[in-house]
């Protein structure tokens, strides 16, 4: 409703000479911000040099206090250099607030206006100005020039609607391009108002700046929407950290936009607690690629870690596909049954000794086949890891061995015998056939190598007994033993990384390297000289837990994906966003169980975001067909724009491929973006080659593929083939429908019993 109402502000027309004197209000203003950074980058640089300086007083104080102004001095000059361009966006003009107290910021905090700030004939005067931009900077005389978009002075700028306006009179998004102003845009907040600043009346100025910002075209990578963010929105981006914030939308509702906005908005409000790490999941490693540009642009990418749900685990990564079939069963929490068996099972793999023999006190002793089974049920008896068992088991067969050589009985008095079995142990464990058969008896085992053991359908089979049937042991046998890893197996690796355990090895001693004293040199490099993509990468390696975790396409997960999740961020808060509708997981209800488990008992916090900022309403009206038919009764998120194009619907002709490649080619003449063809996952990579040669404009992409991604304009090809995929079809086609921000076609394909319009069957009223 608030985001409603935030579309229908008022706008008065202006005279050019009306614009060209407020685009100049704002060119001085941000020339006297350039002004001041030049000053605060020069304040940077001298405190770098005062610092190295320093360097030679030589005392451990000295020394300390310039590793710290360096570390300060370095992170300023840093965002500075990185701010630099396009950093000013917004401004708002406030009446005089109810109370006169200044926040942090220099700006006054009243968030309703003074009484009497309006006056009966319904005039009023400014009293305060803020403008919004990516960091905060101060004056001289520390008044604010720009407040940072994350503080509290600049929560209304996105909150105030003409419902709920607060303070707010006018809201501008200013567009600049480099050091110069380019245009303004005005909301007008109380538009029954004549509002003077100055003396002045208040200018209106153009027709919003969320429009604007949705009719762009789209390139390869996500922007951020730092001056648009709208107000149920910034509710989401804003709530506090506590426990879990859980945000359910429909497609284009902006959860991946808002999910990014928190991570840079929770480091900026809490950003010692947040020095434990920001991890983002998302669902592809597309997805990953298209957003990764945003947190920089926001001025945060070192504490954050993006990553694809397929490379959470180290030295491995997702690189094929499963079937719907086992990609079910690979991810359902039978599979941890499973593995708990094959774990234990692997240590008996073909080459298992049969028999333990050694020789102690001179007399040759023997421990059979049979009793060597009974000490390993023993030791895995409980649940602790198996690598972390093997001291136990060796225990255990010393224990055996000293039965046997019924050397026990030679001594009544406890300290004696002790000292004997001492010797005993000794004895044993120092003869290098004893290594040799604990280490081919209890291997060392590694996630991979039990993986790779449960390829063997026969070996599966005794493992899987009563779990899987024989189908289903045939089916995920036959995929383990493809070359490379699919995204559910590498949730299957780190499920055994947790029963294996990593194996106990002696304590390295921590050398002390010298450069570690330099503790703001050391932070200062990787700042300065990592990309976000290897900085991520270090984090993750770094990291095993999280202090805060964000689930983008939550509803994705499969139980055995939410596990690997949930072991990093034991001890996190959580932001968890995501739409049923939309979910390609054919059992959201065990999913919904292993996320409930994986966040345990935290308090929940719910948001709905319900306004679809990317596809017109021509589109949706399209894709709410088929919500009618995956997701009965459930609602589709209003559509904030219309573009008179309705979609368009193909039949194919002779060749899919031919009448594919001929609807992307007018596509791309219709628009200067993107054009996203979506096909049935099998057709990857047959898509791929009938659109050779049109441009790296246009991309094909598998239906599970164009998750969260959105171009232009898309060619969703064979709707039917894509719903007859997997159990979850008419779910993903929903996805592939919703993908476009201006037109779509519909290539249908005999399957899909087009009628005589073209329109398939799967989309008719
Ligand atoms: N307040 C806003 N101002 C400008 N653009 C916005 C705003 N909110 C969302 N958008 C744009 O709308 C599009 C959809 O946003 P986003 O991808 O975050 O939606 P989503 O809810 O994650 O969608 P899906 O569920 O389909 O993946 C993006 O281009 C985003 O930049």
């Amino acid at each position: 409703m608030a985001a409603q109402a935030q579309q229908e502000t008022a706008v008065v027309p202006v005279h050019d000479s009306v614009r060209d004197r407020e685009i100049r209000v704002e060119q001085e203003h941000l020339d006297r911000v350039y002004r001041r950074l030049e000053e605060k980058i020069s304040e940077a640089e001298f405190l770098m040099r005062d610092a190295a300086q320093r360097g030679h007083v030589g005392t451990p104080g000295a020394l300390a206090e310039r590793d710290a102004q360096v570390f300060r001095a370095g992170v300023h000059l840093n965002r500075l250099h990185h701010e630099y361009e396009d950093f000013l966006f917004g401004r708002i003009d406030l009446l005089l607030g109810k109370d006169g107290k200044k926040g942090p910021d220099g700006a006054y905090t009243a968030v309703e206006p003074a009484e009497g700030a309006v006056r009966p004939d319904n005039t009023a005067d400014i009293a305060e100005t803020l403008h919004i931009g990516r960091i905060g900077v101060l004056d001289e005389d520390y008044a604010p020039l720009v407040i940072d978009w994350r503080a509290p002075a600049a929560a209304p700028f996105y909150r105030s609607t003409p419902v709920d306006p607060g303070r707010v009179v006018r809201r501008r998004v200013i567009r600049s391009k480099g050091r110069r102003v380019q245009s303004v845009e005005d909301d007008l907040m109380r538009p029954e108002l004549t509002a003077a600043l100055d003396g002045r009346e208040l200018a209106v100025i153009g027709d919003g700046a969320l429009m604007a910002a949705l009719g762009q075209a789209r390139t390869h990578t996500m922007r951020d929407i730092v001056a648009s963010i709208q107000a149920e929105q910034d509710l989401v981006i804003r709530a506090p950290a506590a426990s879990v914030t859980y945000v359910e939308g429909g497609p284009g509702t902006g959860k991946t936009a808002v999910a990014l906005h928190r991570a840079a908005y929770l480091l900026y409000q809490d950003r010692r607690r947040y020095a434990g790490g920001i991890l983002i999941v998302s669902p592809t490693p597309l997805l990953v690629a298209y957003t990764e540009g945003v947190l920089p642009s926001l001025g945060e990418e070192g504490q954050v870690a993006i990553r694809a749900i397929g490379s959470l685990v180290d030295g491995a990564e997702a690189t094929v596909y499963d079937s719907p079939a086992v990609a079910r069963i690979k991810g359902s929490y039978r599979m941890l049954k499973v593995l708990r068996k094959a774990a234990r099972g692997a240590l008996e793999l073909n080459d298992s000794p049969r028999r333990l023999r050694v020789v102690a006190f001179g007399r040759r002793l023997e421990l059979e086949a049979e009793e060597l089974a009974g000490i390993r049920r023993t030791a895995l008896g409980g649940t602790a890891p198996v690598n972390l068992l093997r001291p136990r088991a060796r225990k255990l067969l010393l224990d055996a061995l000293w039965e046997r050589s019924g050397a026990g009985s030679r001594h009544t008095d406890p300290e004696l015998a002790a000292e004997l079995r001492s010797s005993f142990d000794e004895d044993i464990t120092s003869e290098d056939d004893f290594t040799a058969f604990l280490g081919a008896w209890w291997p060392e085992l590694t996630p991979a190598a039990v993986l790779d053991a449960m390829a063997d359908e026969r070996r599966l089979g005794r493992w899987a007994r009563r779990i899987l049937n024989p189908g289903e042991v045939r089916k995920l046998a036959r995929a383990l033993q493809r070359d490379g890893r699919s995204v559910h197996d590498i949730a299957m690796l780190d499920e055994l990384q947790a029963i294996l355990g990593a194996p106990a090895r002696p304590r390295k001693k921590r050398e002390i390297d010298p450069l570690d004293q330099l503790t703001g040199l050391e932070e200062l490099m990787p700042v300065r000289e990592e990309t976000q993509r290897e900085r991520a990468e270090r984090l993750a390696q770094e990291r095993v837990e999280y202090a805060h975790v964000i689930v983008d396409e939550a509803q994705d997960l499969t139980p055995m994906q939410w596990r690997m999740v949930g072991r990093r961020g034991r001890h996190a808060t959580w932001t968890i966003v995501g739409d049923p509708a939309q979910s390609s997981w054919s059992d959201p209800d065990e999913a919904a169980q292993a996320r409930d488990e994986a966040l345990g008992t935290r308090p929940r916090r719910r948001f709905e975001l319900t306004v679809n900022y990317r596809n017109p309403a021509e589109i949706a009206g399209l894709a709410a067909k088929v919500l009618a038919l995956a997701m009965p009764g459930s609602e589709s998120p209003r559509a904030v724009r219309s573009t008179g194009v309705e979609p368009r619907f193909a039949v194919a002709g002779e060749t899919l491929g031919a009448t594919v490649r001929a609807e992307a080619a007018r596509l791309l003449e219709r628009v200067d973006g993107t054009v996203g063809v979506v096909v049935a996952m099998r057709r990857r990579e047959e898509a791929r080659r009938w659109l050779d040669g049109l441009g790296d404009r246009v991309v094909a992409l598998g239906s599970l593929e164009a998750k969260g991604l959105e171009y232009d304009a898309t060619v969703v090809v064979s709707p039917a083939e894509i719903a007859d995929e997997s159990p979850a079809g008419l779910r993903v086609l929903y996805v592939a429908l919703t993908r476009a921000t201006q037109q779509l076609t519909v290539v249908s394909a005999e399957r899909d019993e087009p009628d005589a319009e073209g329109v398939p069957d799967l989309l008719r009223d």
